[in-house]
């Protein structure tokens, strides 16, 4: 299913949760919404879902105008990690609730048939007798999983759903639901606050910030080529770095960093640099090295005193560091922004 959000806004009392927020999904699509709390995902996702009206804009999905749907007719299936199981129902019976509640309810001999595939397809198939508190986190993931599948939607709503696992049983379940999205061919929206997920999971990110998408990407073109400022600074751990423009270079004054060539009009500026783009040379600088840690492969990674600053560096090529010693830093590239708006790749 496409999904079409054009300008829509959702108000709560005095404050604007979505503000004018488009968002195109093509067919077969995975999304991540990505964006710090209260920018408007979860609002985002409950308005696709049905569960919350808007005051302005329109939502289509797969060409189809939404407005006055109500949510069990949208055919989509939801997972939020909030919207727990039924304690009181068996694992069978919580994954048979969406069909048992259908308009058209299938016979009992299908709705066995239907279930008994979403477990094995969750690969739970052993668990129907059981209740939710006698399985797993992760077990109970998969089986809301199999809840929202069981209406056979072409669009999926995930919310969070692996907040309440530990991250080695995150990793796993998060390939594996990649996986499946691939093999049921729907199309999937996963809200997330955290960007490596985002990242590995989706083949577009969209960044939220304050009721809007900021930007809709991929993972590396959002690395590559942020959009505003608020994005270079919230994806790909950067450090953010005020500056000056004068003279085509910015220069970083009072932080002991040489200046760096950047295409922009002179004035106060901000520059952002990922791990790895500030590198360490071996001088009699004003920095300090704080923290020395040795990695397998490639340069030491360092924790450096610059200034008021504590920045993360790299070891120059070839060079190597002890604590305290004194070193100067460059940067070999960085995101600039100028206050006015303009931006420009440095180094
Ligand atoms: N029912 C509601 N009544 C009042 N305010 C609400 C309601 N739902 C959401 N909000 C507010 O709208 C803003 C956006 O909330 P939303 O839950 O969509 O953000 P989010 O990006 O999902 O945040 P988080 O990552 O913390 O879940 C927040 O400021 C929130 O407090």
């Amino acid at each position: 299913m496409t999904v079409e959000v054009r300008d829509v806004a959702r108000r709560f009392g005095g404050l604007a949760a979505l503000d004018g927020v488009s968002l195109s999904v093509a067919e077969g699509e995975f999304v991540a919404l990505l964006g710090p709390s209260g920018s408007g995902k979860t609002t985002l996702l409950r308005v696709l879902a049905g569960l919350e009206g808007t005051d302005a804009g329109s939502v289509r999905i797969a060409g189809r105008e939404m407005a006055g749907v109500p949510a069990r007719e949208r055919g989509i299936g939801v997972v939020f990690q909030h919207y727990a199981l039924f304690r009181h129902m068996t694992v069978f019976d919580n994954v048979a609730f969406g069909l048992r509640v259908r308009r058209q309810r299938p016979s009992a001999a299908e709705i066995a048939t239907r279930v008994r595939r979403l477990l094995e397809l969750v690969q739970v198939p052993e668990l129907e007798r059981r209740y939710p508190e006698q399985i797993s986190g992760g077990q109970r993931q998969r089986v809301a999983l199999a809840r929202a599948l069981a209406i056979e939607p072409r669009l999926l709503l995930l919310d969070e759903p692996f907040g309440a696992l530990d991250a080695l049983v995150r990793k796993e379940v998060r390939r594996w639901l990649r996986g499946l999205h691939d093999s049921l061919g729907i199309t999937s929206i996963l809200v997330t606050h955290d960007q490596e997920e985002a990242m590995e999971m989706a083949d577009r990110v969209a960044v939220m910030e304050r009721g809007r998408v900021v930007q809709l990407d991929t993972a590396a073109a959002l690395l590559r080529e942020p959009a505003t400022a608020f994005v270079a600074g919230f994806v790909g751990d950067a450090a953010r770095l005020p500056c000056a423009v004068r003279d085509g270079a910015a220069h970083f004054a009072p932080l002991p960093i040489a200046p760096v060539p950047v295409a922009l009009p002179d004035g106060p500026a901000t520059a952002f640099t990922r791990p790895g783009e500030m590198l360490a040379h071996r001088g009699d600088g004003e920095a300090r090295v704080r923290l020395v840690r040795d990695e397998v492969e490639g340069p030491a990674r360092l924790v450096v005193q610059a200034g008021p600053a504590v920045l993360d560096a790299v070891a120059a090529p070839g060079e190597a560091f002890g604590r305290g010693d004194p070193c100067l830093l460059s940067l070999r590239g960085a995101h600039v922004f100028s206050a006015g708006g303009a931006r420009a790749r440095a180094g």
